[in-house]
């Protein structure tokens, strides 16, 4: 399933974050990337574990940990530290899909990419190209969004962000494990989830919401990994 997420991060979030990223040490985006990725990776990123992606980072990862629709949608279990890249002057990054396994920090315990998020931090109207390009069973996604929210998408895709031919496009990325790895398995949970919240507001906590949240419970129960 492919989500927008509206209002990740408010608007006075998006001016304080674009305030630091100003005068951040940007690095070559190569150096979060396997051999295939960075063959067609050309941006640039914060480095991982610096002080402002850090700090940054915890706020991405707490509003969206906090985002009931991101929470519904996602499953998480454990979220990696978010990342943030920047793309101008033709900048792009080419079809590729994101590596299964990472780990946050050396030696720490391997985490499974399953739903992959990008929160925008620049309006639409700041630059040209940069688009995120998905494609899934469907067909071709093409995704362009205004700064703070946010889009999750499966990690088993191919996707692509078109070159910025004007402005300059700024970013966060990061991964999270679902508890549901599956993600035919998430949106059918996601489906159930928000059609009971419909239900529930009609006609309250009648039997039929209680046995299909009853219901939505023992799915989860069935297929959740913690
Ligand atoms: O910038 C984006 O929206 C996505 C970046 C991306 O796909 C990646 O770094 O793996
Ligand atoms: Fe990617």
């Amino acid at each position: 399933m492919i989500l927008h997420i509206p209002g990740v991060l408010t608007r006075e979030q998006v001016l304080q974050f674009r305030d630091r990223l100003l005068h951040a040490d940007w690095i070559d985006g190569r150096a979060s990337v396997g051999s295939q990725g960075a063959a067609v990776k050309r941006n640039r990123q914060l480095a991982e574990g610096s002080p402002l992606a850090v700090e940054l980072g915890g706020i991405v990862a707490r509003a969206l940990t906090a985002n009931p629709l991101f929470f519904a949608a996602a499953l998480p279990l454990r979220i990696l530290p978010p990342y943030f890249n920047g793309y101008a002057g033709g900048e792009t990054y080419g079809d590729h899909i994101d590596g299964a396994i990472r780990v946050a920090s050396p030696g720490a315990a391997p985490l499974r990419a399953d739903v992959s998020t990008t929160v925008f931090l620049s309006d639409p109207d700041e630059y040209d190209g940069g688009e995120l390009i998905v494609t899934d069973a469907y067909g071709t996604h093409e995704v362009k969004l205004p700064a703070g929210d946010a889009i999750i998408y499966p990690s088993t895709t191919v996707h692509r962000v078109e070159p910025v031919t004007r402005g300059e496009r700024l970013a966060s990325f990061l991964w999270a494990q679902s508890m549901v790895r599956d993600d035919w398995k998430r949106t059918m949970l996601f489906e159930l989830d928000q059609n009971i919240q419909s239900v529930r507001a009609a006609h309250g906590d009648s039997p039929a919401t209680v046995g299909l949240t009853g219901h939505y419970h023992n799915l989860l129960r069935m297929w959740a990994e913690t």
